[in-house]
């Protein structure tokens, strides 16, 4: 039997003491335990920001749309997609449906609490244990189908956050495989082996989703939404509601903002396309400033190959930067050092 999403996670638990029984929209004033020192690198206000250019927004009817997506994961590892064929419907649906889940009082989300070793569910960012101060964040987290958690929070109404859910993974899922098939094209010379979990069933890729919210905060400036990443899949489809908040590292710019477009969704590479491009496609590092007006919204979609799934640079004009290894090895390394996983990968001698 091939190993699940949540069963690679189960084997780096995370420990979830003192999370979120914080009932953010009481503070008045930030707690020490969520104050971040202020960087030198920008703060929360979007609009200080917009020097240089924006991220490419590519329109997927373009005839050029492949050769454009090529150039943005180049350039930026990140870039927003407009007519990408999902229905305005289905998104606001699944944002009416997560935030009818968390203005749910802390006790009823609580009965969905992630357990250590679990994957699912709802808590804090996977990546809190590696800073020492807590994000303004709360987040639910589904593999394969959200009904066991939907029923501990809703046990007599859980069906319609399925629904919604499902059908909302299964929309990501066809452009994701559109997407992946446009990548591989333009890395060129793939076998059709390592291409053939594109468009696979559910159950033979990685595949999540995120639901996450950022209440408005008292003090935006002293606090962090969610704290600076590269995220681990192949692509990272996102929708963000109507706040700004999003932020992409890019060299010589800083932190640059991606303003939220109602009619287009953010495409993130992640890691794994980054191994497989032998680097030549950057995987974003990016971070979410919260607001003290707005509470902000967003729900992200990971897509990758399954993982037991061998990962190696697959084009080589020059030596191979990576070693080999299965997306579980990755999962595993990256729980234990968040920033350090690609160069532990590296074979690279400097
Ligand atoms: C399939 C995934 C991808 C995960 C882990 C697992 C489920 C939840 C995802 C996130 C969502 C929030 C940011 C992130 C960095 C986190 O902390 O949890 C993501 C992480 C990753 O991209 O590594
Ligand atoms: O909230 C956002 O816009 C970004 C979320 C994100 O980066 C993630 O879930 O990995
Ligand atoms: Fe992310």
């Amino acid at each position: 039997m091939a190993t699940t999403l949540s069963e690679a996670y189960r084997d780096h638990p995370l420990h979830l003491h003192h999370i979120i029984p914080l009932d953010f929209s009481s503070l008045r004033t930030l707690p020490d335990s969520h104050a971040w020192p202020q960087s030198e690198d920008g703060d929360g206000d979007d609009d200080n920001h917009g020097i240089g250019s924006p991220i490419p927004i590519i329109d997927l009817m373009d005839p050029n749309a492949m050769e454009l997506i090529g150039l943005a994961c180049e350039n930026w590892g990140a870039f927003q997609l407009k007519n990408h064929g999902i229905p305005l419907s289905v998104v606001e649906e699944v944002e009416e449906e997560a935030k009818r889940l968390f203005a749910l009082p802390a006790d009823r989300k609580l009965k969905a609490l992630r357990s250590a070793t679990g994957a699912t569910g709802y808590g804090r960012a996977r990546i809190s244990p590696f800073f020492p101060k807590h994000m303004w964040h709360e987040g639910f987290t589904i593999m394969g189908s959200p009904c066991d958690d939907a029923k501990k929070i809703w046990p007599n109404d859980y069906a319609p956050f399925c629904t919604i859910m499902d059908n909302y993974q299964k929309q990501m899922k066809a452009l994701a495989d559109k997407l992946a098939h446009m990548i591989f094209n333009l890395l060129g010379g793939i076998s059709e082996e390592q291409k053939r979990w594109i468009n696979g069933s559910t159950n033979n890729l990685c595949e999540a989703v995120q639901l996450n919210f950022y209440p408005r905060c008292p003090e935006p400036n002293r606090a962090m939404g969610l704290a600076p990443h590269t995220d681990t899949s192949l692509l990272t489809i996102l929708h963000q509601s109507q706040t700004n908040g999003l932020q992409i590292f890019k060299e010589g710019a800083g932190w640059v903002p991606v303003h939220p477009h109602p009619s287009s969704l953010v495409v993130h590479t992640g890691d794994i396309l980054h191994i497989l491009s032998n680097s030549r496609f950057r995987c974003a590092l990016h971070r979410v400033m919260v607001n003290s007006a707005r509470e902000r919204y967003s729900v992200a979609y990971f897509y990758g190959p399954p993982v037991d799934h061998v990962v190696s640079p697959l084009v080589l004009d020059s030596l191979p930067r990576f070693r080999s290894l299965t997306v579980k090895e990755y999962i595993g390394i990256k729980a234990k050092n968040l920033r350090g996983a690609l160069s532990l990968i590296s074979m690279l001698k400097n």
